[in-house]
């Protein structure tokens, strides 16, 4: 680290902490404005912003009043355990004294938003799980998530990606429970490798490829994926369907329909149809009632399940912000089931570890919808570890990205 690096990420830090915007769209937004940066400047940012992040909620238990650049220098000193010497060229005279008496004060006992780094807001919703499964759900989700991919089996097998990713010098592993994951552990810069960009492989957490299996929708199956977004799992459904049968890519996102495009592009699959649609009751979904094979509700959540990833989700989001989803969860379940025939199924699938968003929604639906039963997910995916009725999975367990669905089948007329 030089000082210059330094000087760097302490005001990368400053621009990004409101976080008025999400941590990685003011992070592109500082790059753009430093053109001159390097790429391991860059990356010495990006780490050191994202530790910051990642550890804050231990590091201003710590350290209360600490500035940015105290808690930078925190992190760098108590996290990355530099030692004192190889910080020395960076400090201040003041910035000395801070730390020695920052590491000479007695650490009162820790409180469970610090040891788990999960803020105040969510653990009254983690009420019912022990504090020992509280942190280490919290540090799993502190940990910085590895790049995964999936194989479009259109175009590849996964022994082919696997073997054109080794022979580009990179680490590539098959992922442990999805059949068309790969694990990329260096996080190598796959979006230039011709794989990538000739559709062989998508961006994908191995835990959103189990989703789209759970789905399961057959070659000429009428699909729809409601929250379709920019299409990670509709890119999937599209393919187990091997390019034939229709899927319809919903969402209320232009932005995010039209990111989908070019990708779909890439993947080269005729199937997709997206859609934007005003809300969950337009009348383009109502006049498909009753007609569709499987539906898969990706719905809008908090997000806490993806922290590894976007760890600035704890001050992003907010009880207020979590009622809203709720409701607006419900909403969406409701008008998605109406669209199930008889005998097809809908997932409900959230990235959320909070049980509001998960079972208790699924719970609440039940008792309204008779003609809905669990598929339960140790029958369907019997090779994850620890499954029961639904899916769970958690990064400290299945080294995924925080997941939850459930499998309801529409009871046959
Ligand atoms: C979890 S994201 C979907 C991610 C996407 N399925 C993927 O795999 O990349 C939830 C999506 O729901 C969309 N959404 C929010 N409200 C909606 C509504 N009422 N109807 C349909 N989609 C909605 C959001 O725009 C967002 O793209």
């Amino acid at each position: 680290m030089t000082p210059f690096q330094f000087e760097q990420a302490h005001q990368a830090l400053q621009a990004i902490l409101p976080l008025t915007y999400p941590a990685d769209v003011s992070l592109s937004h500082y790059f753009r404005n430093h053109p001159a940066l390097g790429a391991q400047d860059r990356n010495f940012i990006a780490e050191s912003v994202f530790g910051v992040l990642r550890h804050r909620l231990w590091l201003e238990w710590r350290a209360p009043d600490a500035t940015p650049r105290q808690l930078l220098l925190a992190y760098m000193r108590l996290v990355r355990s530099l030692p004192q010497r190889e910080l020395a060229p960076l400090l201040s005279e003041a910035d000395t004294a801070w730390l020695t008496a920052l590491l000479a004060a007695a650490p009162t006992e820790q409180p469970l938003i610090a040891r788990a780094e999960l803020p105040d807001w969510v653990l009254p919703h983690l009420k019912d799980m022990p504090e020992a499964d509280i942190v280490a759900l919290g540090r799993g989700l502190r940990e910085p998530a590895p790049l995964d991919l999936r194989v479009n089996t259109l175009k590849s097998t996964r022994e082919q990606a696997l073997a054109a990713l080794q022979q580009a010098g990179w680490q590539a592993e098959p992922t442990p429970f999805s059949p068309l994951g790969i694990r990329m552990p260096g996080k190598p810069a796959i979006n230039r490798h011709p794989l990538f960009l000739e559709g062989g492989v998508e961006v994908q957490d191995e835990g959103s490829q189990l989703l789209g299996l759970l789905l399961a929708p057959k070659r000429h199956d009428m699909v729809v994926d409601f929250c379709a977004g920019a299409g990670g799992k509709t890119l999937l459904l599209g393919a187990l369907m091997a390019s034939q049968g229709r899927v319809y890519a919903f969402d209320v996102s232009e932005k995010r329909i039209n990111n989908l495009k070019p990708r779909l592009k890439r993947s080269g699959l005729s199937n997709v149809h997206p859609q934007l649609i005003a809300h969950e009751n337009d009348s383009r979904i109502k006049r498909l009632q009753g007609k569709i094979d499987k539906v898969l509700v990706d719905a809008p959540c908090s997000g806490l399940g993806t922290l590894r990833r976007n760890p600035d989700l704890k001050w992003r989001q907010s009880e207020a912000s979590l009622q809203d989803l709720l409701q607006r969860q419900a909403s969406i379940l409701e008008s998605a089931a109406r669209l199930v025939k008889p005998g097809g199924r809908l997932v409900y699938a959230t990235c959320s570890i909070l049980p509001d968003e998960n079972q208790l929604q699924i719970t609440r639906f039940l008792q309204s919808h008779p003609a809905f039963r669990v598929v339960p997910v140790s029958s369907l995916l019997p090779q994850v570890p620890q499954q029961g009725d639904y899916l769970q999975l958690y990064p400290h367990v299945h080294a995924t990205d925080g997941f939850f669905a459930a499998v309801l089948e529409r009871v046959p007329d």
